[in-house]
C-alpha cells in the first residue's frame, strides 16, 4: 500500500459536558463548569480553556457532535483517509456513553452507532460508483494485554465474588501482537477481522464486543469500563471510473479501477480515577493502577507531540512506552485524522479532575497530523496518469477551443509580419553580401597595408632609439627613416587606389543590378507565346479578310451578270444586295485596320526584343568586361603591393641585421678604447712613480757626499 502526501492537520479536541447524574445529585453537587456563550469555550475556576467544540450543558446540543466532529471523518474515509475518535475523561465522566460502546439501549444515540449508519448510508449512495468490503475488529487493552473482543473463544466470563464481573483469557489461544509494517503501519496480528456488509451485522459485532468487554463496578461507575476499546472498522474501495477518453472520441484507457483503503479506530478510553474515590481495591486496584500507567504514557505522548518546540528539535515520542499509545501511534502524530473528545462532569465534587482532563485536552489541541491518501500502488499510478491525460486534454482543448482564437490569429500575424521581415532582411543581407564579396580584396589589403604600416612604424622607432651610438650608424638610419616615409606614402597611395576602384566596382554592381531589374519587366513577359499569339491573330484576321474579299468578288461577279443579262438592270439591283456589298467593303476596311495594328504591335515587340537583347548585351558586357576588368585591376594592384611590400620588409630585415652587427662591432670597439686608456693610466703611473725615486736617490747621494766632506762638524754634532 502506498500513500500519496496530504496536508498536515491538527488533532481536534471536542468537550462533551455530561449533565448531573443521580448520584452527583443525591451528593448535592454543584454545576462547577461554565460554558461562554456562543464560544467553544469551558471555565473551570479561573482557568479557561477554548476547544474546537464544546457539546452539553449550556454549550451546543450533544447531537450535533457526530455532525460536527465525526461525519467529516466518515466522508473522509471514502476518500482514503484514516481516522480516529478517542473518548477521554476521568471514569463516570461519560464516554462509553459518548462513544455508544456500552450495551443498553440508549447507547444507540452514541457515535459509533451514528457512524455505522452513516456509513452505510453512503455506501448505498455510491454503490454504483464503486464496490465496497468492511470489516470490523474490537480489541481492549486491559493490564498491557491486547485481547479480541470479536473472538468469544479467547475470552470466558469470570464471576467474581461481590457481583463484579471480569474476563480471563483462554489459555492456548495466543495473545493478539502489535505488528509495524515497513511502511510504519501499525497493525494487530491475531486479532479477528470480521467481514461485514449490512449495518446490522456491525452493531451486532459492536454489541459482542461491548458484551465481551471488561466492566466492573466501582464507587464511582456501577458500570466502569477497566479497559481502553478500539473498534475498527476498515472499508475498502473499489471505485469504478469513466474510461479515459481521447480528444479524437477514442477510449485509450480500459484499466479504469481506483483502489482505495482506509480505517477508523473508534477509542473508548479507560477512565482515570483514584483508588480513593473509586473505593477500588484487589483486582479492581490492579486495574486501575494499569489503566493510570496507560492514560500516563498516552499524556507523555501528547505532551511530545503537542510542544512545538519539542516537536521541532525532533525530539522522542515515547509511543513504545505502552500498548494504547502504541496502538494510537497512527492516530497521535500519524496517518490519520483525529478527534479527541474530552468527557466531563459538571460535578463540583470531580472539579479537580475535569481540570486536569481539560489541561490534558488542550495539549493535545497542538498535535499535527499528517493525513494521507491510502492507495494501491497501481491504482496511484493509473490515478496519476489519469490527472496527467486530464491535464494534457484541457491543454490540447486550450489550444484547439474558440477562447484561444484571438491568442492565435494574432501569433500568426506575428509569424507572418516576421516571415515578411526576415526576408527584407534576407534580401538586404545578400546584397550586402554581393558587395562585400567584392570589396574583400580590397579590405584584406587594406589590412595588411595597415599592418605593414604599423610595423614600419615600429621599426622605424626602434631604428631611432638606436640613434646617437656613432656617427656612421646615424647617418644609416637617417637613410632609412626617409625611406620609411616613402614606404608610407607608397602605402597611402595603395590604400586610396584601393578605395577608389573598390568604389568603382561598387557602383557598376549597382548598375548592373538596376539593369537587370530592367530585363526582369522584359523578361515578365512571354515573348515567344506572345509572338506566336500576334501570328496567329494576323493569320486569323487575313483569312477573315480574304472571305469577306471572295465574298464582295462574288457579289460584284453577281453584278456584272446581270448587267450583261439584261441592260439598265444594275439600276434596279435589289437594295438588300447593294447594302450587303456596302458592308463587306467596311468589313473589309475594318479587317485591314486591324491587320495593320497587328502589324504594328508585331514591330513594337520586335524593338522591344531588340531592346532586351541590347541591355542583356550591355550586362554582359558590364560583366565581361568592367567589373570582371576591375576586379582583376584590383588583384593586380593589391598583388603587386603585397610583392613591394615583402621586398620592402626583406630589405628592413637586412637593415637590421646589419644595425645589429654594427652596434656589436662599436661596442668591441669601445670596450678596446677602454682596455687602451686603462693600459695609458697604469704606465703614466708607473713612470711617475720611477721619477720620484729618481729623484729620491739623488737626494740622498747629496746629502752623503757632504757628509763626508765636513766630518768634524759632524762628529760634534752627535
Ligand atoms: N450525556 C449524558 N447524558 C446522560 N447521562 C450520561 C451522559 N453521559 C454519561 N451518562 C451517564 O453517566 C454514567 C457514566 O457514564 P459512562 O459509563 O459512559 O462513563 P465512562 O466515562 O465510560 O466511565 P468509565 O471510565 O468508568 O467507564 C452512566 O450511567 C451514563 O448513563
Amino acid at each position: 500500500m502506498t500513500m500519496e502526501n496530504g496536508e498536515d492537520c491538527c488533532v481536534k479536541v471536542a468537550v462533551h459536558i455530561r449533565p448531573l447524574i443521580g448520584d452527583e445529585r443525591l451528593q448535592g453537587c454543584k454545576d462547577c463548569v461554565t460554558v461562554v456563550p456562543r464560544k467553544p469555550q469551558v471555565q473551570i475556576g479561573t482557568h479557561s480553556f477554548t476547544f474546537d467544540h464544546v457539546y452539553g450543558s449550556t454549550a451546543s446540543p450533544s447531537s450535533l457532535m457526530f455532525d460536527e466532529c465525526v461525519a467529516p471523518l466518515v466522508d473522509g474515509l471514502f476518500q482514503g483517509y484514516n481516522a480516529t475518535v478517542l473518548a477521554y475523561g476521568q471514569t463516570g465522566s461519560g464516554k462509553t456513553y459518548t462513544m455508544g460502546t456500552g450495551c443498553k439501549d440508549d447507547s444507540q444515540t452514541g457515535l459509533i452507532p451514528q457512524v455505522m449508519k452513516a456509513l452505510f448510508s453512503k455506501i448505498e449512495t455510491l454503490r454504483n460508483q464503486a464496490e465496497f468490503q468492511l470489516h470490523v475488529s474490537f480489541i481492549e487493552i486491559l493490564k498491557e494485554e491486547v485481547r479480541d473482543l470479536l473472538d468469544s473463544s479467547s475470552v470466558s466470563k469470570l464471576d467474581v465474588v461481590s457481583g463484579q464481573v471480569g474476563k480471563m483469557t483462554v489459555p492456548g489461544k495466543p495473545p493478539v501482537q502489535i505488528r509495524e509494517a515497513s511502511n510504519g503501519v501499525i497493525t494487530l496480528a491475531g486479532s479477528t477481522e470480521v467481514s461485514v456488509s449490512t449495518q446490522k451485522e456491525m452493531a451486532a459485532c459492536l454489541e459482542q464486543g461491548s458484551l465481551n468487554r471488561a466492566t466492573g463496578s466501582t464507587n464511582m461507575n456501577n458500570q466502569s469500563s477497566r479497559s481502553h476499546a478500539i473498534f475498527t472498522i476498515m472499508l475498502e474501495q473499489m471505485r469504478k471510473l469513466g474510461p479515459i477518453v481521447g480528444t479524437e472520441g477514442v477510449q485509450i484507457e480500459d484499466v479504469n479501477e481506483d483502489y482505495l483503503c482506509a480505517k477508523f479506530h473508534l477509542v473508548d478510553l479507560a477512565g482515570s480515577e483514584r483508588a480513593k474515590r473509586t473505593g477500588s481495591d484487589g483486582l479492581r486496584f490492579k486495574e486501575g493502577v494499569h489503566i493510570n500507567k496507560g492514560l500516563l504514557a498516552l499524556g507523555n505522548v501528547i505532551s511530545a507531540l503537542g510542544d512545538e518546540k519539542k516537536r521541532k528539535e525532533g525530539a522522542h515520542v515515547p509511543y513504545r512506552d505502552s500498548k494504547l499509545t502504541r496502538l494510537l501511534q497512527d492516530s497521535l502524530g500519524g496517518n490519520s485524522r483525529t478527534v479527541m473528545i474530552a468527557c466531563i462532569s459538571p460535578a463540583d465534587i470531580n472539579a479537580e479532575e475535569t481540570l486536569n482532563t481539560l489541561k490534558y485536552a488542550n495539549r493535545a489541541r497542538n498535535i499535527q497530523n499528517k493525513p494521507i491518501v491510502n492507495r494501491n500502488p497501481i491504482s496511484e499510478e493509473i490515478q496519476r496518469m489519469r490527472q496527467h491525460i486530464e491535464y494534457l486534454q484541457a491543454q490540447l482543448a486550450c489550444y484547439r477551443g474558440e477562447g484561444a482564437s484571438d491568442e492565435i490569429q494574432a501569433l500568426k500575424e506575428k509569424v507572418s509580419w516576421l516571415e515578411a521581415t526576415n526576408e527584407d532582411l534576407c534580401r538586404e543581407l545578400y546584397q550586402y553580401r554581393s558587395q562585400t564579396s567584392q570589396n574583400e580584396h580590397f579590405d584584406i589589403d587594406s589590412q595588411k597595408s595597415g599592418m605593414f604600416f604599423l610595423k614600419a612604424e615600429g621599426l622605424k622607432r626602434s631604428l631611432h632609439t638606436t640613434e646617437g651610438f656613432d656617427y656612421q650608424m646615424t647617418e644609416t638610419l637617417r637613410g632609412n627613416s626617409r625611406e620609411i616615409d616613402e614606404e608610407v606614402a607608397k602605402e597611402w597611395e595603395h590604400t586610396v587606389l584601393q578605395d577608389s576602384m573598390g568604389k568603382e566596382l561598387y557602383e557598376l554592381n549597382r548598375r548592373l543590378e538596376q539593369k537587370e531589374s530592367e530585363m526582369k519587366t522584359f523578361g515578365g513577359f512571354d515573348t515567344l507565346a506572345l509572338k506566336q499569339h500576334f501570328k496567329k491573330k494576323l493569320m486569323e484576321l487575313e483569312e477573315e479578310k480574304r472571305a469577306v474579299q471572295q465574298e464582295r468578288d462574288r457579289l460584284l461577279a453577281e453584278v456584272e451578270n446581270l448587267a450583261a443579262a439584261s441592260d439598265g438592270q444594275v439600276q434596279k439591283l435589289p437594295d438588300n444586295q447593294l447594302q450587303k456589298l456596302k458592308d463587306l467593303e467596311a468589313q473589309i476596311l475594318d479587317l485591314k485596320k486591324k491587320q495593320e495594328s497587328q502589324v504594328q504591335l508585331l514591330k513594337q515587340k520586335q524593338r522591344s526584343e531588340e531592346a532586351a537583347k541590347k541591355l542583356q548585351e550591355e550586362i554582359q558586357y558590364i560583366k565581361a568586361q568592367k567589373v570582371v576588368q576591375l576586379q582583376h585591376k584590383i588583384k593586380q594592384e593589391a598583388e603587386q603591393f603585397r610583392q613591394w611590400k615583402a621586398s620592402r620588409e626583406k630589405e628592413l630585415l637586412q637593415l637590421r641585421k646589419e644595425g645589429r652587427r654594427n652596434e656589436y662591432e662599436r661596442h668591441k670597439l669601445q670596450a678596446l678604447n677602454q682596455r687602451q686608456k686603462l693600459v695609458l693610466q697604469r704606465k703614466s703611473e708607473e713612470a711617475a712613480m720611477a721619477t720620484k725615486e729618481v729623484e729620491r736617490v739623488a737626494r740622498n747621494s747629496k746629502i752623503l757626499s757632504s757628509y763626508y766632506k765636513w766630518p768634524f762638524i759632524r762628529c760634534s754634532v752627535q
